[in-house]
């Protein structure tokens, strides 16, 4: 049986922190934390395949561009690359940035741990100690008072190698404790030992002391990390020389909503990777973390602007791939199939592009169905937006077909090829490009104005002249081709299209309505072409016919129309 019926037989409930007095529900969030980047270290040893010193470089250069201020670069005493690599970041590490390692609260590993910062410019050593009764008891064997003292001895011990050392005053020296497995440990008890390693430390509200209060392992609600984190906040003494920091794991899928209400609860500080690498389910995810900030109007101070190129890195360096439905960067996050999606995305750029014209150069609130940030802002194309498949409708058709062709169909029209669309999506039974999208337009209506050859192609309009035989009526001598033979033909109308149309008509016998037509120019120079969209009905017959003509002349343009709809009827053996 391997779920249980009663699982209270073998799992508890976390129990709620007591704190009827909290304030972080009715906070909001206004500003961005400290951001400290762990992808080089909690990300790195959670890696299959830890990186390399090469990829480990690329990492830390993209870190810095993308503004990161702290960085863990390594656990410089579990091997010889993270000792080589801290040497480089060291060395390399632009002025502002502060270098970060981790040691474990071990004389000979602290000692190996510090010699690796020597010469950094900033440098923040970090020690953890678990502080839970599960791990005192599971991993070290260790009392209370006995955990509590060997923290105490380790902060010493780092003070007397870092800040006290009369050799090492080049460095602005900074220093971390993590009571690990904070979110497991009694609250009282984790205020007790950081208060001693406060004492043994001796930090100043210009240099605060970082408390990182980790959910080692994600236990409980969101809600209960803030209040864990309220309580320590509320509770620990010289609150004004405390940082406060938050660890987050995503044991439970929570860790953003706990890295947020933890800010919310009062911390200073979050340590995460970028799209939430690390050990299990990862740390909390950096770049859902600052775009979230970003989509309330409040800047992260981290720049996510080419966002595919952070993923290139991601990816590259830690050999996992960015899931597709990652926030912001997952390839299928701002893309929609379903028709009713694309619909609502395509009817919301037509107002917020009529809405920044307006504006006029002022700034224009993003108000999009969908679509939470403005996928140009992190450097995504609006081209991939919208894809098409046998979820998609009219809409979804229309939008590529704009963007790509920039031929702006009527509504009529765009119900009329959506269902060319479906059936094609149909039989393929996969999503269609944009390239066979056009295509298909393309064919669909015979659109030659690229040389296209279509092999069905049964009518061609070869040459025409035009006169104006009496006031308000045109006459029109055309040469048009049906299959090899070239045929001349002639009619009247008051207009232009109609006289064609009249031409046409007595020539194949037959009764073309026009019931709408519609144009518009394609480009803005004076090279510019005319689209032109037609549609007919045939005399007794209610199905109707969409043609679309393109031309440097407007007429030219409507009379393609009609050669179209005539090839379209062919094909179908309407005529
Ligand atoms: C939650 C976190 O992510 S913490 C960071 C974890 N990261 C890593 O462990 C990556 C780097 N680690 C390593 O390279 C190695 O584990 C080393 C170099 C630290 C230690 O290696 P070893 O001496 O071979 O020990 P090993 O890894 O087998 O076991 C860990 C030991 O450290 C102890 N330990 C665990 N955490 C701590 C700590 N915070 N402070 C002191 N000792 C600790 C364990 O109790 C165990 O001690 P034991 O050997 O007396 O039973
Ligand atoms: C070392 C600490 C901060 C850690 O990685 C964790 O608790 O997850």
């Amino acid at each position: 049986m391997p779920m249980l019926a009663d699982p209270s037989q073998k799992y508890k409930p976390f129990p709620p922190v007591h704190l009827p007095n909290r304030q972080w529900p009715s906070r909001t969030l206004e500003k961005p934390p400290r951001w400290l980047s762990t992808d080089l270290r909690d990300g790195n040893q959670s890696l299959p395949d830890p990186m390399s010193i090469a990829e480990k470089k690329e990492y830390f250069k993209k870190l810095v561009d993308i503004g990161f201020k702290e960085i863990e670069v390594a656990f410089p005493s579990a091997s010889q690359i993270d000792f080589d690599f801290t040497r480089f970041a060291v060395e390399t590490a632009p002025a502002d940035v502060a270098v970060q390692v981790l040691s474990p609260c071990r004389e000979d590993l602290i000692k190996r741990t510090v010699e690796s910062l020597t010469g950094a410019k900033k440098a923040i050593v970090h020690i953890y100690l678990a502080t839970s009764d599960c791990f005192r008891n599971v991993v070290f064997g260790l009392t209370k008072e006995e955990s509590k003292a060997l923290a105490v001895k380790c902060a010493k011990l780092v003070r007397s190698l870092t800040k006290d050392d009369p050799k090492q005053q080049a460095t602005e020296w900074d220093f971390e404790f993590s009571p690990e497995t904070f979110s497991d440990t009694d609250m009282d008890y984790a205020v007790e030992v950081c208060e001693a390693v406060k004492e043994a430390w001796g930090p100043t509200e210009d240099r605060p002391i970082i408390f990182n209060l980790p959910a080692t392992v994600e236990m409980a609600t969101p809600n209960i990390y803030a209040d864990q984190i309220e309580y320590f906040a509320t509770h620990i003494s010289e609150r004004e020389k405390i940082a406060i920091s938050l660890h987050p794991h995503n044991d439970r899928g929570c860790s953003v909503a706990a890295a947020e209400l933890g800010q919310l609860a009062g911390a200073d500080r979050v340590e995460g990777c970028l799209f939430g690498n690390g050990e299990r389910t990862g740390n909390v995810d950096l770049v859902t973390l600052a775009l979230n900030l970003y989509t309330q109007g409040v800047s992260p101070k981290l720049d996510f602007s080419d966002i595919n190129s952070v993923i290139d890195v991601v990816e590259k360096c830690n050999k996992i791939p960015v899931h597709a439905r990652a926030p912001y960067g997952g390839a299928l996050v701002v893309c929609a199939f379903s028709g009713s999606h694309q619909d609502a995305i395509k009817k919301g750029f037509n107002v917020h592009e009529k809405k920044v014209e307006a504006a006029a150069g002022k700034h224009v609130h993003w108000q999009l169905p969908y679509l939470p940030l403005d996928p140009q802002d992190i450097g995504r194309t609006y081209e991939a937006i919208i894809r098409v498949n046998s979820q998609s409708g009219k809409g979804g058709s229309a939008w590529v077909i704009l963007r790509n062709l920039e031929l702006d169909l009527p509504r009529g029209l765009q119900v009329a090829f959506s269902k060319v669309v479906q059936q094609r999506a149909e039989v393929k039974g996969q999503e269609l490009t944009n390239e066979e999208l056009c295509d298909l337009f393309k064919q669909e209506y015979y659109i030659d104005y690229e040389g296209d050859n279509f092999n069905d192609q049964t009518y061609k309009l070869i040459d025409y002249s035009i006169s104006t035989p009496a006031k308000g009526q045109k006459e029109i001598e055309a040469e048009i081709q049906i299959d090899d033979k070239i045929v001349k033909i002639k009619g009247q109308g008051n207009g232009q299209l109609s006289a064609f149309n009249a031409a046409l008509s007595k020539h194949l016998n037959i009764d073309l309505n026009v019931k709408h037509y519609h144009e518009h120019s394609l480009g803005v120079d004076s090279n510019s072409r005319a689209a032109t969209y037609i549609e007919v009905s045939l005399k007794n017959d209610n199905v109707t016919r969409w043609g679309v003509g393109i031309h440097e002349d407007v007429s030219q343009a409507s009379f393609l129309s009609l050669i179209s709809i005539l090839n379209g009827l062919h094909r179908n053996k309407d005529i």
